[in-house]
């Protein structure tokens, strides 16, 4: 299986292009099964769950073309003739369920494998279901599928009692077709909602609100074919910047979305690194010192986003002095703890808090991926640690950061892909 290793101590420096976001792209692929004609999307970034989405459009009919060196995705979803999300597919990628409210408010009828639990929590679907049944869905959940109805969708108002990210996205999406008004309140924020927004707007829905916590959207009979590119990855943005601060080196993330990045900056600064953003571009310049602890605490957006956690957390480990980090959204987001202490970390976990001690050094050691975010803090965590740290189960890692080792490579890191 391959592994990636990682040989410490060298300060990265240099640029590294941010790649389009996967949290983006993947509903914005599940929104083309919307359009009544072929949908293309720019700065698709060259990920395994891009290609899991791409596999789950044309088992439903879509004819999809991928222009991989061109970053390209045009999906036909006219030859669309299923309703079912086989579970062979969900269960390595959560982000499935997001084909449910197109392929409901689309074609009337939709069967979604439940995604079932994964490493960082339970992740129970009951807000999604909630919130189409308000727009008039019947929905029953039985032999582990989702199995959805609606002659038309009609317009609703949905409240949400927890801000759920791919909640807001799914009925976002069905509410496009609904005959009437739909209004979203406490919808989640994240820049990744708002791209998804732009990207039906140019296929003709009327929404308004996007990027605050009530979302009108407005049905309209069809929507049409339509070209977007994606917005750039905050979390691989400042998985770089992170990389630059433990390190001890300056690094420019380019091609990248600094408004988006307003808590990860503010708690770099505070780790000590000097932070320049211009109007794509983020340098870190953190040369030759060490970065001071810093206390996080997960929240929506604009809060602190827990796909930052980890990275934060390898950073701690490092620091001079002692950091507390609150995890809010997942109730089993510290599978990278276990992980970081057989590199040396001192960490103790409290419930849903993890109180971290700096220590002077880390020492290279074969680790174990759990999930992404977690896989990236390891590679971390390896960027400091004398001598040679295996990261095993990078499948992970290929799910969401494209060409990590090639990137991080390019800034000077020791970083290798073997087997
Ligand atoms: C593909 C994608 O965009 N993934 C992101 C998305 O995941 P995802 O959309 O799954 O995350 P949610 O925002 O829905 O989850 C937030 C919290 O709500 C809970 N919940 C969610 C739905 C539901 O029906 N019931 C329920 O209880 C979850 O278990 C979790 O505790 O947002 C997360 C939170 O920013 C990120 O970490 C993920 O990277
Ligand atoms: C948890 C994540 O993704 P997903 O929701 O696709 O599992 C992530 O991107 O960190």
């Amino acid at each position: 299986m391959a592994k990636i290793i990682v040989t410490g101590g060298v300060p990265l420096r240099g640029e590294v292009r941010v790649s389009g976001a996967k949290n983006a792209v993947l509903p914005i692929l599940c929104a083309t099964l919307l359009a009544d004609a072929p949908v293309e999307i720019g700065n698709v970034p060259h990920l395994h769950d891009v290609l899991t989405t791409i596999k789950l459009l044309e088992g439903l009919g879509a004819a999809v073309e991928h222009d991989v060196a061109g970053a390209r995705v045009v999906v036909d979803p006219r030859a669309v003739h299923s309703h079912v999300a086989p579970y062979e597919l969900v269960r390595t990628m959560r982000a499935s369920v997001l084909v449910l409210g197109p392929l409901l408010a689309r074609f009337g009828a939709a069967e979604v494998s439940l995604p079932g639990g994964c490493a960082i929590g339970a992740r129970p679907v009951d807000l999604h279901i909630k919130a189409l049944e308000a727009l008039g869905a019947e929905i029953s959940v039985e032999h582990g599928f989702i199995r959805a109805r609606a002659e038309r969708l009609r317009g609703g108002h949905v409240v949400f009692e927890t801000i759920s990210v791919g909640a807001t996205e799914n009925v976002l999406m069905a509410a496009t077709l609904a005959e009437g008004t739909t209004l979203i309140d406490n919808a989640a924020r994240e820049p990744e909602i708002v791209d998804l927004a732009e990207c039906l707007i140019a296929m003709g829905a009327d929404i308004r609100g996007a990027g605050t916590s009530r979302i009108e959207v407005r049905g309209v009979a069809k929507l049409r074919g339509a070209r977007h590119a994606v917005i750039a990855d905050r979390i691989e943005t400042g998985t770089f910047l992170v990389a630059a601060a433990m390190t001890g080196g300056r690094v420019t993330a380019t091609a990248a979305r600094p408004d988006t990045l307003g808590a990860v900056l503010d708690r770099l600064r505070q780790a000590g690194a000097g932070v320049e953003i211009a109007a794509d571009r983020i340098t870190v310049d953190m040369e030759g010192r060490r970065p001071r602890a810093v206390d996080i605490v997960t929240s929506p957006h604009p809060g602190f986003p827990t796909d930052m956690q980890a990275q934060f957390m390898a950073l701690d480990c490092v620091a001079d002095g002692t950091a507390t980090i609150d995890e809010t959204i997942f109730e089993n987001r510290f599978m990278h703890v276990n992980e970081l202490m057989r590199l040396g970390a001192d960490i103790a976990i409290d419930g849903p808090r993890a109180t971290v001690r700096g220590v002077a050094r880390l020492s290279g050691a074969p680790v174990m991926a759990t999930d992404l975010r977690a896989s990236a803090s390891l590679i971390l965590a390896g960027l400091m640690a004398e001598g040679e740290t295996t990261i095993d189960r990078i499948y992970h890692l290929d799910r969401g950061y494209e060409h990590i080792e090639r990137k991080l490579s390019g800034l000077g890191a020791r970083i290798r892909r073997v087997g």
